[in-house]
This record gives C-alpha cells, structure tokens and sequence, in this order.
C-alpha cells in the first residue's frame, strides 16, 4: 500500500516535531514542509532530507540563502494527501481557502477557532468523530493534557464537575521575544481561560471551568485539578487508572519539579528531550472530601506530536479503531 503523503505548512516549535514523527511511521510519509525565513531551522530541515517549500515572494531568498527552494507552498499543497498546518495562530485560518481550492484535507492546531475545522481532536477521547474528516482541529497542548485525564476518569467513574488553574509557560525555550522575564499575569483576566470551552470542544457533556496565569518559565504548564466524579473511588483506584494510559506518565523517583522532568526526557534519549505525555505527581493524587485533587505537567512543545499522527490516520482512514493507531503511533515514536 502507498504511504499517505503529508505536508507541513510551518515548520517551528510544532511543525518540525510533527515532521519527525510521520517520518518513522511506515503508513504515511513527508513530501515536504513549508517556512518563510531561510533561517538554521531551514538548513537543519534541508540536511536531514526534507524538501523546503516557500511563500512565492520568499523562493529567491531561500535560493540565495543556499536552500534549494523545492517550490511554493502551493506546489507542496497540491502534492499532499494532507497538510499539517503549524504556522502561527490565526495564519492557519486565512490557509483554509488554499487546501479547500486543492481539495486537501487539512489538520489546525490548537491556536485557531474550533469553528474553523469543525472538529477538534484528542486520540484516546474522540478518534471516531475524525474518521474521514477533510478538516480537524487537533486541541492545544494544554486542552490535550486535559482530556487526557478528564476522558478516562469520565469512562470509568463519571466526572460531574473540573475545576483547574493552569500555571503556563509563558514563551517556548528558543522564543526571544515574548515575556514576561520577572511577572506572573493572570491570561486571560477575563474568566474563564479558554482551556475549559476547549475541552468541551472535544467532551462537550464535562462541566469544567479553567483559569491560567502566565510566569517567567519556558520549559512546560502545570496544571492543578479538582474533579468531583459520581461514582466513589479512592485515590489508588485513580493511580491504577492513571498508570493504564499511555500517554499518561506517572511521576515520582525524587522529581519535584518541571525541570527534573525535562531532564528526565533527555535521559530518556527522547528526541530533543521531549516528553510526550502528561506527567502526574503520583504522591500528588489525592481525595478530599470526595473530591479529587492532582497536579500534572505538561511539556507544551510536543504532547500533542502523537494526536496529529492519529489525527492524520484517522481522517485518511489508515486504522478506524482509535486503540491501535494509538498503539501504532506510540510504538514507532517510542514513547
Ligand atoms: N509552541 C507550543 O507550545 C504549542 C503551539 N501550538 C499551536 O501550534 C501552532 C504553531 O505554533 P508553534 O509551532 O509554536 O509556532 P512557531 O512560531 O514555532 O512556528 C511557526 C512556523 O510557521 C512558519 N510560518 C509563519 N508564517 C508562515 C506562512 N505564512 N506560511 C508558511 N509557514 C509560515 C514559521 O516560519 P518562519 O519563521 O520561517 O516564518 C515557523 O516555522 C499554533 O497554532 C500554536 O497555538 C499547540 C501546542 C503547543
Ligand atoms: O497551546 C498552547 O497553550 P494553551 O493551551 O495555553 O493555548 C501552547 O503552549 C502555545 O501557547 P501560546 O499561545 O502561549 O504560545
């Protein structure tokens, strides 16, 4: 059988990781990706194999740059089964009238409008709902590492009400220009964050409200639930549950921090260290009053790596059981 041939329209933070992992897939494949500034980051794709694809204002700078321009972005769409869009939040809506002009199927990341796509996307919550797609929406990284404990919790014990505070990084490691440096800012002010409506994009039955503050960190979000379930469970009951998912990461061994756990990724011989899954502090899990309480990290540059791969598999119907495009992906990443 062919490989589905795939396309990335921006390659950064996201982009680039997502490259990487339809890469060691063996049912889909990158026919190339897209960027604007013939920066390292071009180079770095160019070396490893990728084929560099451009604005049609920008080919002459690639070119001049030393990066043999493969063509435009246009040229890269109308070769592609699929686009993953990873450009900057709000450039990826004005890219819809490109893929629907190509007839391409499209995959948004978490910094457009679930209006956009119509379809937001976590694998273990609502795989099904993507099958056959042209276009979804696969949530941020945050709204990720929620449904990722929210949906199992919900199967098993019934959650009839989320309460959260996500402490958020406030600019990804390589980003120079966003802060703040020396400040924690409630973002948004106004309540709720847009994390809670998020989750209902993909579990629109969970009532759940969020609020977020940004502090000076770059390395990932913490996140600090309270969940009110109907049926009675005890603390290890959701240990046992946590541990089950894999893409759920039970944290202990002496780590107390974010930083320990960002080590841990590249002790782990994780690509660029990262880590995949959400992170719980298992000595965190705690009930009270019959309510649930944990806190969880989330490494925002790459938890949702794995969700576009199913996100791809399901929408070109590679595997209809979410399950094992889970178990597929997750095995051919390592993770
Ligand atoms: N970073 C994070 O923590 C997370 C981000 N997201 C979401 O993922 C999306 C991408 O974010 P992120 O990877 O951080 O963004 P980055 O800024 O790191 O990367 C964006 C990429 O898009 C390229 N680009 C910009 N404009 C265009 C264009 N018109 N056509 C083609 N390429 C373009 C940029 O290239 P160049 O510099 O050459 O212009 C760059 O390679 C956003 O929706 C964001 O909300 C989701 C989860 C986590
Ligand atoms: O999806 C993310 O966060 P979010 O879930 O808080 O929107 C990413 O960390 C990007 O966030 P940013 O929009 O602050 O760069």
């Amino acid at each position: 059988m062919s490989k589905v041939k795939v396309a990335i329209n921006g390659y950064g933070t996201i982009g680039k990781r997502v490259a990487d992992a339809v890469t060691v897939q063996d049912d889909m494949e990158i026919i190339g990706i897209a960027k604007t500034r013939p920066n390292y980051e071009a180079f770095v794709a160019h070396d490893k194999g990728y084929d560099v694809y451009t604005l049609a204002d920008k080919v002459d700078a690639m070119n001049k740059a030393g990066i043999p321009a493969a063509g435009t972005v246009d040229d890269m769409i109308a070769k592609a089964d699929v686009v993953v869009d990873c450009t900057p939040g709000g450039i990826g809506e004005k890219n819809k009238a490109l893929y629907e002009k190509a007839g391409v199927k499209a995959i948004w990341q978490g910094g457009e409008d679930h209006e956009l796509a119509g379809c937001s996307f976590n694998a273990e919550a609502n795989y099904t709902e993507a099958l056959g797609k042209d276009f979804v929406r696969v949530v941020s990284c945050n709204t990720t590492g929620l449904c990722r404990v929210i949906y199992p919790l919900d199967q098993e014990y019934g959650v009839k009400k989320v309460r959260v505070t996500l402490m958020r990084r406030s600019a990804d490691p390589n980003d120079v220009k966003n802060g703040p440096i020396n400040a924690i800012v409630p973002n948004p002010i106004k309540l709720p964050s847009h994390h809670g409506p998020d989750v209902k994009s993909v579990l629109p039955h969970i009532n759940i409200a969020s609020t977020a503050v940004k502090l000076p960190t770059t390395l990932m979000h913490l996140h600090t639930l309270n969940i009110e379930m109907e049926k009675e469970c005890t603390a290890d009951d959701v240990k046992a549950l946590f541990a089950k998912q894999s893409r759920v990461r039970m944290i202990g061994q002496g780590i107390g921090s974010t930083a320990e756990i960002m080590e841990l990724g590249k002790d782990l011989g994780r690509p660029r260290g990262d880590m995949w899954e959400n992170c719980v502090w298992e000595d965190s899990v705690t009930m009270y009053e019959g309510e649930l309480y944990f806190f969880q990290a989330i490494h925002q540059e790459s938890d949702v790596i794995p969700e576009n791969v199913d996100a791809i598999r399901a929408m070109m119907e590679l595997e209809t059981d979410g399950a094992k495009s889970i178990a597929k992906t997750n095995k051919a990443m390592g993770l």
